[in-house]
């Protein structure tokens, strides 16, 4: 049962204790579920907001965004957002389906033990695991006339997590237009469908909808909690608290054992509840909040926690570091033709270096080859140490330089009723961030360093990306339904005084602008460049560092890699030293992937609680 009553929970014993239900926590909380003779407590921080418009209507995508369901984390540049709410992530999230390269997935494990390369954490592995959780439905015959397509190989058809593409997808000139210029100005190829391994291309995407439920969204508690809700007997999923401690039997010797949490009610009552755990306790709090609960517990950098005046139980000095976060700028402009449908947001592309720098790229390849030793001095802060970075960013480079991984992403945002829009975000930045607490108050927020940029690199990259969008909005056919042909602006119809329905739709431009742009007008950043289409690298530089907004994607705070790279967690996703503690959530994935993280998430979960159910 889903219930706010702390009387099934404090003082209890469960088999298994999963600290966060968002999209990880539910997931492998129900995977774990399915035996009848295990008990499992799931603890959530914000509300079951299930029946909530917000929630399950997609077009209204945003709208939660800065309320009671965000977490709304201040950074070192303006806000990042994260579902304060039964689903996390997967509740607020846009609902689009991706998956990275191949090669990215590959390359997980190649930082990991060589006694652990066997545990699947590469393509193949997790491919299947996503494929576990995926309940796909091809388009429609209306759907492909509109330019959706599918490979059935790419999905999975029996999971709990329905994809498919809206029967109010967008679809009229200006997807095909979008398409068609990016293809001419890159040579980006269109693909059928990116979500086999290989997005290097131009594509319609599906998005986590359930068509058999009038597409609603189809969040980790849509598709894995409300279908048991009743049969489970043994789930209980505790929402509005929130886990302050992790408790233990024994932290003298290691490996330590987790005995069980601490919570307490998440509006700031004083009143603290225990729970105690028979087996596991499975940390699912998300990239942000995961590394901050390890460090409240004694987890982290013993000279960090001691400065606090926290007892050490692990030294794991890399606790909340690794942080990969990406940068996003908005590009648009009006359009002389309406759009035809009301979205979600559905074309993509994924131009790799060569496509973005053009005759820049062996310049480009050169800077990378000879400065990741450099980068690697310059981020040791928020790793390990330089040597284990370097070993990192060169897997990195690998996949950039020789096996065509994306550099950004150019989602074409489509805007009811006449937007023309573009999200342009560097995906795999060569910086370092780091999430650390700077208070024993477990609700206060951690101190997030994104250190956006940090690596010049990041920078040249956001140039590009920038660039190429806007010549992507000035070059026919797309720009022959602009009209501003010239500098492309004013993206969002009625600027900030736009309908609720605008704003839905458009809830990542109207994030931005919420953020930070304080614009009266309905000018709309693309256009503001100083130097219009003249405008110099210096130019775009200090026009980026004014107006970019964090993505919201972060990973890598208790990164999945060998110790002596800096992990936090081994390859059964075993915090190092401790005896049955495990994180499965963002935090974990090691390098930032070419792609929208919940497919890859899901997957992690379902291969999780594999290793979970086969360990016990
Ligand atoms: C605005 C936004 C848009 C996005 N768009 C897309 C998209 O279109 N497609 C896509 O694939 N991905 C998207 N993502 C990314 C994706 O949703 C996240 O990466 C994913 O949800 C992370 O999963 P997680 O399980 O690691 O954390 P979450 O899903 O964030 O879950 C963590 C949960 O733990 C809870 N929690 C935290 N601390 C505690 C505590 N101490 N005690 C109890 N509970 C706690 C939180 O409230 C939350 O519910 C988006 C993310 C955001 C924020």
């Amino acid at each position: 049962s889903v219930t706010t009553n702390v009387a099934l929970a404090a003082n209890q014993t469960f088999d298994y204790i999963v600290v966060g239900g968002g999209l990880t926590g539910i997931t492998v909380a129900a995977r774990l579920a399915e035996n009848s003779r295990l008990s499992v407590l799931l603890i959530e921080a914000g509300a079951d907001n299930r029946n909530d418009p917000r929630v399950y209507d997609i077009h209204k995508y945003g709208k939660a965004f800065n309320s009671e369901l965000d977490w709304s984390w201040t950074t070192d540049k303006g806000h990042m957002l994260g579902g304060k709410t039964l689903g996390g992530g997967s509740s607020i999230n846009g609902a689009t389906w991706t998956r990275g390269s191949a090669a990215q997935y590959d390359a997980w494990q190649s930082l990991l033990e060589t006694s652990e390369e066997s545990l699947g954490w590469n393509w193949a592995g997790l491919f299947s695991y996503m494929k576990k959780a995926e309940n796909f439905s091809a388009p429609t015959p209306e759907q492909r006339s509109k330019g959706a397509d599918s490979v059935e190989e790419y999905h999975g058809t029996t999971g709990p997590v329905h994809v498919t593409f809206p029967d109010t997808m967008y679809g009229g000139d200006h997807q095909k237009f979008f398409q068609e210029t990016v293809s001419n100005i890159t040579g980006l190829p269109l693909s059928r469908d990116l979500n086999g391994g290989e997005p290097n291309c131009v594509s319609f995407v599906p998005n986590n909808l359930n068509r058999e439920d009038s597409y609603h969204r189809s969040s980790s508690a849509a598709a894995y909690l409300t279908p048991v809700e009743s049969d489970r007997a043994n789930w209980t999923t505790l929402t509005t608290y929130q886990v302050t401690k992790l408790l233990f039997s024994s932290s003298s010797q290691k490996p330590v054992t987790v005995s069980g949490v601490q919570f307490k009610k998440t509006n700031g009552s004083v009143e603290t509840f225990t729970a105690y755990a028979r087996k596991e306790v499975i940390l699912a709090a998300g990239a942000i909040q995961t590394p901050a609960l390890l460090q409240l517990s004694g987890i982290g950098d013993p000279t960090h926690l001691k400065s606090l005046g926290i007892t050490p139980v692990v030294n794991l000095t890399t606790v909340g570091k690794n942080l990969q976060e990406q940068p996003m700028s908005v590009f648009g402009s009006n359009s002389s033709i309406p759009v035809s449908g009301t979205g979600p947001n559905d074309v993509i592309a994924y131009p790799n270096l060569k496509q973005l720098f053009g005759s820049e790229a062996a310049n480009a390849s050169k800077t990378i080859k000879n400065s990741i030793s450099a980068w690697a001095s310059s981020q040791a802060g928020s790793a390990l140490n330089s040597v284990a970075l370097e070993t990192i960013l060169k897997t990195q480079a690998d996949y950039i330089l020789n096996k065509n991984a994306p550099l950004v992403e150019i989602f074409y945002s489509t805007g009811y009723p006449t937007a023309i829009g573009l999200l342009m975000w560097t995906l795999l930045p060569f910086s370092r961030g780091v999430v650390k607490i700077n208070s024993t108050n477990p609700l206060a927020q951690p101190t997030i360093r994104v250190n956006f940029f940090s690596v010049d690199f990041d920078m040249r990259v956001h140039v590009a990306g920038s660039r190429l969008a806007r010549r992507i909005l000035t070059t026919p056919p797309l720009s022959t339904l602009s009209t501003n042909k010239a500098i492309p602006c004013s993206a969002v119809p009625g600027g900030n005084s736009a309908t609720d329905e605008a704003k839905g739709i458009q809830g990542v431009f109207q994030s931005y602008r919420n953020d930070s742009t304080p614009s009266t007008t309905d000018a709309t950043p693309g256009c503001d460049v100083p130097g219009g289409n003249n405008a110099t690298d210096e130019d775009w530089r200090s026009w980026i560092k004014e107006k970019f907004n964090a993505v919201s994607h972060p990973i890598g705070t208790a990164a999945m890699m060998r110790r002596n790279l800096g992990g936090v967690v081994d390859g059964h996703l075993r915090v190092y030293d401790t005896k049955n503690l495990r994180v499965v959530d963002a935090s974990v994935i090691p390098l930032q992937i070419s792609a929208h993280l919940s497919s890859t998430l899901f997957g992690i979960a379902e291969k999780a609680a594999h290793l979970i159910k086969a360990d016990a």
